[in-house]
């Protein structure tokens, strides 16, 4: 197969979708492997580096684009790529359609094959194509949470560890996953006052088998939100219903509710956010202020730490990389059931469920392409 790798263009963006040592794994399989000009140099990955696996190098986006059958990405396509994208051509990146319409639309009318990170899917539920960048996600969570509680940056002015003689910062996660977890850890282990909301009572169970005892579990409902807000310093916004627009579980009015300087930073923003007021931010801008509550809304926080984060993602996407590669999509997706919920976008029709469901758009099971 032809693979292509571009350069990611979104603000900040400083993943790739393949390593050299990926590059290297497609190409002894017999894969022609084309990697954009520059597009590792973020990641510390040389084009030479490419070149010496096996890759060669294009000069354009759209040399990139033009040649490939499978397009290989770590963003969903933005505007400017929704032209470059051809029928039939396979798309294997992070989408989140259900936060944004136009990208959907947009993907429809291109009639390509769009295969999302994040609804790929294990038989046990997990997202294991998500799971590694929630871990990144969660943890920087904490470090941007505690660096805007600083004065200067608009927060309360807090310390989350406090000091000998001087209460901890509370800290609040609204949902309990991958995201959630890896916040606790890291606000737990800084000295914070930590509570994790989650709707499953068996996650919070889990949860309180291995968390330090400066983290509490408590059920996620309007009522107790409402109440604990009052008192938060930083809340992280981690809740996920997969593949589809995350429920607000904090409005507008909460907000009135907040000390001045609290800082919510919702993570799930790129699933459309749990926090009505929260608008996708970029690194360069990653904040704004309503009612004296700053909010960070960055919907590609690992983007910002490429170091670790093309090698998190890329040791998970790489075995299934190789699989489309080797069999095609459909034939990838018969023999492994955790690719078909992959599957969202599929010669100009919706065959994801929720997806359809959050623009009121049509759905078409998956099962007909995926059929013989
Ligand atoms: N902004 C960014 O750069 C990044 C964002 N994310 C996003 O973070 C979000 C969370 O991802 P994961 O932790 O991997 O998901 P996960 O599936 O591991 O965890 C989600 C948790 O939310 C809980 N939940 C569902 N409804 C809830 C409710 N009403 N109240 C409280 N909890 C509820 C679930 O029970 C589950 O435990 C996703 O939207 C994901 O796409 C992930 C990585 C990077
Ligand atoms: C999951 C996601 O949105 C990201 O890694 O940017
Ligand atoms: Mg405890």
């Amino acid at each position: 197969m032809i693979i292509g790798v571009p350069k990611e263009i979104k603000n900040n963006e400083n993943r790739v979708a393949l390593t050299p040592a990926g590059a290297k794994e497609l190409v002894k399989r017999g894969h022609s492997v084309y990697v954009q000009h520059t597009a590792g140099e973020g990641s510390g990955f040389s084009d030479e580096a490419y070149e010496n696996a096996g890759a060669q190098i294009l000069p354009t986006i759209e040399a990139t684009y033009e040649i490939a059958e499978m397009i290989m990405k770590v963003k969903e396509p933005i505007e400017p790529e929704y032209k470059l994208i051809k029928e039939g051509q396979l798309l294997f990146t992070y989408f989140h359609f259900a936060s944004y319409e136009p990208l959907t639309k947009a993907m429809v009318e291109s009639k390509s094959v769009c295969l999302a990170y994040e609804t790929v899917e294990k038989a046990d539920r997990s997202l294991p194509l998500l799971v590694p960048m929630s871990e990144v996600a969660g943890r920087m969570s904490v470090q941007k949470g505690a660096n805007y509680l600083e004065k200067p940056l608009k927060g309360r002015g807090i310390l989350l560890g406090g000091v000998p003689g001087v209460l901890p910062a509370k800290v609040l996660i609204l949902g309990g996953g991958i995201v959630g977890t890896q916040a606790a850890w890291m606000a737990a282990g800084l000295g914070a006052d930590v509570i994790i909301m989650d709707v499953s009572l068996q996650r919070m169970r889990y949860l309180d088998d291995v968390m330090p005892a400066n983290v509490n579990t408590m059920m996620s409902n309007e009522y107790n939100i409402r109440e604990m807000i009052k008192s938060a310093d930083l809340i992280i916004g981690a809740v996920l219903i997969p593949g589809a627009k995350a429920p607000h579980l904090i409005t507008r009015d909460m907000l009135k509710e907040m000390k001045p300087g609290t800082v919510l930073v919702d993570v799930a923003v790129d699933q459309g956010g749990c926090i009505e007021t929260c608008k996708p931010t970029t690194h360069e801008n990653p904040t704004f202020i309503i009612d004296d509550v700053v909010h960070y809304c960055v919907a590609n926080m690992p983007g910002a730490v490429p170091y670790t984060s093309t090698l998190a993602l890329t040791n998970a996407t790489l075995p299934y990389a190789i699989q489309l590669a080797d069999k095609g999509w459909k034939k990838a997706a018969q023999e492994n059931p955790e690719l078909v919920p992959g599957l969202n976008v599929i010669n100009g029709e919706i065959v994801y469920k929720a997806v359809a469901e959050a623009f009121d758009l049509s759905y078409v099971p998956v099962e007909k392409y995926i059929a013989d």
